[in-house]
């Protein structure tokens, strides 16, 4: 190991056996041909790193990546299936604040007891404890059974003692997420104070403490390291993987789109022809004027014309129908050639809608084709589909 490596850890991997029964791992152990009932569950997959004096690593990924078995490896709780860890030096590790107090000791006799176990002398013990007391502000209950304090009180006591004890590599799993903030800004006052002389390895979901205190960052997704390097370089790496599984679990979870429902399409080119139609816009803003133009040309003398526009979402529901009953048409040489448009304002919610043009003589159709569809993109909700123009008139 380099003589400034202070922890080294190499190929290392934690698998379970995962049982899907509880009855099949008796099973296993019972059968004469060694017959496997388990699957292999890698908690850890082939990790290795290194650790410099002084250096302080942030250890990132989502939850159940991998971060605590490899924190409890490294400090010794649990033995890795392969590969190996080397350390110098004192390890204190904060794995779980309050699992190295004793539950019926009181506050002091908990400093006293790990202080001894750290190796402090008579003399140093009275200073060390007093320094543990004034960090953790506990009070008159300091001389109370340790069962009796509040969650946050246990951890200003746990962290006092861990880091009190000197150690050369100094582990910590989650520790600011528990207590309150001035406590948090206490820890992390002290940890960076301490950054200089000792190794350290963090792990946080919050990326600004690993921006602030690591210098160099591992990132752990399903076990495996997919990211080890510079701190900045590593927060980027984990927020953009973050940002595109959100958006993949979006897309699951983006209900199945139904074709909608629009009945036949149909075009009776003996009696129309020449059906132009589009919106004027793809994508719609809340408000917005919305305008479709058509033209068509009629090669017979209607009775009574209307032009239909329905209007789907994306799931098949018939949001709203605009329709318009109309004479106003005039006779051009052998044809009736009509050209107009229809203007509404976007009250839809953000989704995308398809429309269908339809022309009708009477009961008879002539007409019936979808229009491109249209977008409307706005952060704003409108309630329920689709808000109505309209407008109060309140009297008090
Ligand atoms: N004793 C065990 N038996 C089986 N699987 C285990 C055992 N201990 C941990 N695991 C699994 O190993 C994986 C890694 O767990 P680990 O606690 O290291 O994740 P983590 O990244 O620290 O998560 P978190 O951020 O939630 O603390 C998880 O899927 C967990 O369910």
């Amino acid at each position: 190991m380099n003589k400034l490596t202070i922890v080294k850890v190499k190929n290392i991997s934690k698998t379970y056996k995962l049982y899907n029964k509880p009855i099949d791992r008796v099973k296993e152990t019972l059968n004469p041909f060694k017959k496997k009932y388990h699957k292999e569950f890698y908690a850890l997959n082939d990790i290795s790193f290194e650790l410099k004096r002084g250096e302080t690593l942030g250890i990132i990924g989502r939850n159940g990546n991998g971060k605590s078995t490899l924190l409890k490896i490294i400090s010794g709780v649990l033995t890795p299936t392969k590969g190996h860890v080397n350390t110098k030096g004192k390890i204190s590790a904060i794995l779980e604040l309050t699992s190295s107090l004793k539950p019926e000791l009181t506050g002091l006799e908990n400093i006293e007891l790990n202080l001894k176990i750290s190796g402090f002398n008579k003399n140093e013990l009275k200073e060390k404890i007093k320094e543990i007391e004034e960090f953790a502000e506990i009070g008159e209950f300091i001389t109370q059974p340790v069962k009796t304090y509040s969650s946050g009180m246990k951890s200003r006591l746990g962290f006092g003692i861990a880091i009190s004890s000197k150690p050369d590599i100094l582990i910590l799993d989650e520790v600011l997420a528990v207590g309150d903030f001035n406590f948090q800004q206490k820890c992390l006052s002290k940890i960076n104070a301490m950054r200089e002389n000792i190794s350290m390895i963090f792990v946080s979901h919050s990326m600004n403490s690993v921006r602030l205190f690591c210098d160099n960052v591992l990132v752990l997704e399903k076990g495996k390291k997919v990211f080890y390097g510079n701190a900045d370089d590593g927060i980027k790496y984990y927020i953009e993987q973050e940002e595109n599984e959100k958006q993949e679990l979006n897309k699951k979870n983006t209900p199945k789109v139904v074709k909608p429902f629009y009945g036949d399409l149909f075009h009776n080119k003996e009696k129309i022809i020449n059906v132009k139609h589009s919106w004027s816009k793809v994508m719609y803003k809340l408000q917005e004027e919305m305008i479709l133009d058509f033209s068509f040309e009629l090669k017979f003398d209607p009775k009574n014309l209307i032009i239909g526009l329905p209007i789907w979402d994306n799931l098949g529901n018939n949001i709203t129908s605009f329709n318009s009953d109309f004479y106003k048409i005039r006779l051009f040489k052998d044809r009736y050639k009509i050209k107009g448009s229809l203007k509404t304002n976007c009250y839809f919610n953000p989704n995308e809608y398809s429309s269908m043009f339809v022309v009708v003589d009477g009961s008879e159709f002539l007409y019936r084709q979808l229009n491109k569809n249209f977008t409307v993109a706005n952060r704003e909700r409108v309630f329920g589909y689709v808000t109505l123009n309209h407008e109060w008139e309140i009297n008090g």
